[in-house]
């Protein structure tokens, strides 16, 4: 796939308590590995998918944070920009069922309200559940977030988070198109992608940003090129 065809990139951010397996979810919907092994993401990690979603190419950029508070200053800085958010808990975790409106809370206030998923992951341990259906239901529901669950380990309902979060955005990004193209003079403005600094447990340095800036006229009105009149921070 050339680099100009791929119009539109969805940062998402997955968020919840230690242990829970996001970077399990990350990990095997962008490799399709699982790792048995739990070692816990130190600030933030990222990793990226290319997909197409209702005939669009999607790179959909998955930025995983850690889970413990003490990294609460760090991981806070990737939030922003984010156009999605996988709100994840364990079955076999109270606690990270119970911490799920504080971390809704916490994307909330640097993104705003943005498409996001609740899932319920490791589904495999069921006979070690902890938290009632009805329970996980109500919360959903109160949330407004579609809830899914899954299980990493077997590969059960992962593609779906992401594929419904990717078609959430698509149908924000033709809306805001549609105001656009009734609102514009035929200019589009800034496209701004910024990859922040990464930092993990494998990787003790940071790596360099990029900044990618594309402005000028839209030369023509085909669907694909449509999508880059948004200006955003990812
Ligand atoms: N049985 C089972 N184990 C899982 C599943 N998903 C993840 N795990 C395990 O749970 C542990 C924690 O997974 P991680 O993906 O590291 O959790 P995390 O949420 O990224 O944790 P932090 O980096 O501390 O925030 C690991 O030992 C995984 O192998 C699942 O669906 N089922």
């Amino acid at each position: 796939m050339r680099e100009e065809d791929l119009e539109i990139a969805i940062k998402v951010v997955i968020v919840g308590n230690g242990a829970v397996g996001k970077s399990s979810m990350i990990q095997r919907y962008c490799k399709g590995t699982f790792t048995k092994e739990y070692k816990k993401t130190i600030g933030v990690d990222f990793l990226e998918r290319q997909i197409e979603c209702e005939g669009e190419d999607v790179r959909l950029m998955l930025w995983d944070t850690a889970g413990q508070e003490e990294f609460d200053a760090i991981t806070k800085a990737y939030y922003r920009g984010a156009q999605a958010c996988v709100l994840a808990f364990s079955t076999t975790d109270r606690d990270s069922f119970e911490a799920i409106q504080s971390w809704k809370k916490k994307v909330e206030d640097e993104c705003g309200e943005i498409p996001t998923v609740l899932v319920q992951n490791k589904i495999d341990l069921m006979d070690q559940n902890v938290i009632e259906p009805e329970e996980v239901d109500l919360l959903a529901r109160m949330l407004g977030c579609r809830l899914l669950l899954t299980s990493v380990k077997e590969d059960v309902n992962v593609n779906a988070v992401f594929r419904h979060l990717a078609s959430r955005c698509l149908a924000e990004l033709r809306r805001e198109e549609e105001e656009y193209t009734m609102s514009s003079n035929g200019h589009h403005p800034l496209t701004i992608s910024a990859f922040g600094p990464m930092m993990n447990s494998n990787k003790s340095n940071y790596s360099n940003g990029t900044i990618v800036l594309k402005s000028g006229k839209i030369k023509n009105k085909k669907k694909k090129n449509l999508f880059m009149n948004n200006c955003r921070l990812l």
